[in-house]
C-alpha cells in the first residue's frame, strides 16, 4: 500500500539546481518577452558597485502575470534598488495605478529613474525615501488603508520579513497578494549552518524562521516557488 504519511518529493531534486535549465528556461520565454525598457534598466544597474541585485527576470515574469490577474490596481513595493520590480509593477498596472515604493537608498532609486521616466510611468510612483516599517505603520494608522491595496512585492531587508508580514497582511484586501522575494536565500535554507558562509548566515536564520511562522499563517493560501532565489506568494484569505 502507497506510504501517504511520507509525502513524495520532486522526482528529480536536482533539477532545481540545474544552471542550464535556467539558462533554457531564460533564454526560450523570460528574456524573448522581458519589456526593451526592463532591459535597460538591468544593463545600466550593472555599473552599480553591487552589481545587479534586482529581481530577476524570471521571476518578474511570474509577477507580472499575477499583477495581470489581479488586475492589481494599487500595490506596495518594500526594497526599490534601482527600480526592476518597480518598473515592472508599473507596466503591469492600468494608468491609473499607484505604487507605494519604500527605500531608504534614494542613490539606487536614481539610476532606474530615467528607465521609469522614458516608460511614461512615473505617475503611478509615490517614491518615500525610508525604512520601510514607519511608513506601513502610518499607513496602518488611518483605517481606510486597511484591506484596500491588491499586491505587495518584499525584496528588501530579511531580518524584518515577518515585521513586514504583519502589516501587510491587514494592508491587501481579501484575495490580494504578498509576494516575498529570497526565500531560499541562496538555497542556504536547505544547508546546515556549518555549511554557509558567514556573512549569509544571519538572514538565513531570519529566512528559515520567516519560512516556518508563514507556513502555518492560517490567514493566507501560500506557494513557495523555487524560482529566482525562491519566491512565496501569499493569497490573503481572511
Ligand atoms: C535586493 S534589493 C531590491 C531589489 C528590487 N526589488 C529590484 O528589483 O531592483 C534590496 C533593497 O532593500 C532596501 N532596503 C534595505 N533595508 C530596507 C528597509 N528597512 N526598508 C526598505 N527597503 C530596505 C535596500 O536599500 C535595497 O535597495
Amino acid at each position: 500500500m502507497e506510504n501517504i504519511s511520507k509525502p513524495a518529493v520532486s522526482p528529480n531534486p536536482m533539477i532545481l539546481k540545474s544552471e542550464g535549465l535556467l539558462k533554457y528556461i531564460l533564454e526560450t520565454s523570460v528574456y524573448p518577452r522581458e519589456a526593451e525598457i526592463l532591459k535597460e534598466l538591468r544593463n545600466a544597474t550593472t555599473n552599480h558597485p553591487l552589481g545587479f541585485m534586482g529581481t530577476s527576470p524570471d521571476v518578474g515574469q511570474l509577477m507580472a502575470l499575477l499583477l495581470k490577474l489581479l488586475n492589481a490596481k494599487k500595490t506596495i513595493e518594500v526594497g526599490v534598488f534601482t527600480g526592476y520590480s518597480l518598473l515592472l509593477t508599473a507596466l503591469n498596472t492600468p494608468h491609473d495605478g499607484k505604487i507605494i515604493a519604500l527605500d531608504p537608498d534614494r542613490k539606487a532609486y536614481e539610476i532606474g529613474l530615467p528607465f521609469i521616466k522614458k516608460a511614461s510611468v512615473l505617475h503611478k510612483i509615490d517614491y518615500i525615501e525610508s525604512p520601510a516599517l514607519p511608513v506601513l505603520d502610518k499607513l496602518l494608522q488611518d483605517p481606510a488603508n486597511e484591506g484596500t491595496f491588491d499586491f505587495a512585492f518584499v525584496d528588501a531587508d530579511k531580518n524584518n520579513y515577518w515585521n513586514y508580514h504583519e502589516r501587510l497582511i491587514k494592508l491587501i484586501k481579501i484575495g490580494g497578494i504578498v509576494a516575498y522575494d529570497n526565500t531560499l536565500w541562496g538555497g542556504t535554507v536547505a544547508l546546515p549552518e556549518m555549511e554557509v558562509s558567514e556573512p549569509k548566515r544571519e538572514w538565513r536564520r531570519f529566512t528559515l524562521a520567516f519560512n516556518e511562522a508563514i507556513s502555518k499563517d492560517s490567514r493566507l493560501e501560500l506557494a513557495f516557488v523555487s524560482i529566482g532565489d525562491g519566491l512565496t506568494i501569499c493569497r490573503r484569505i481572511r
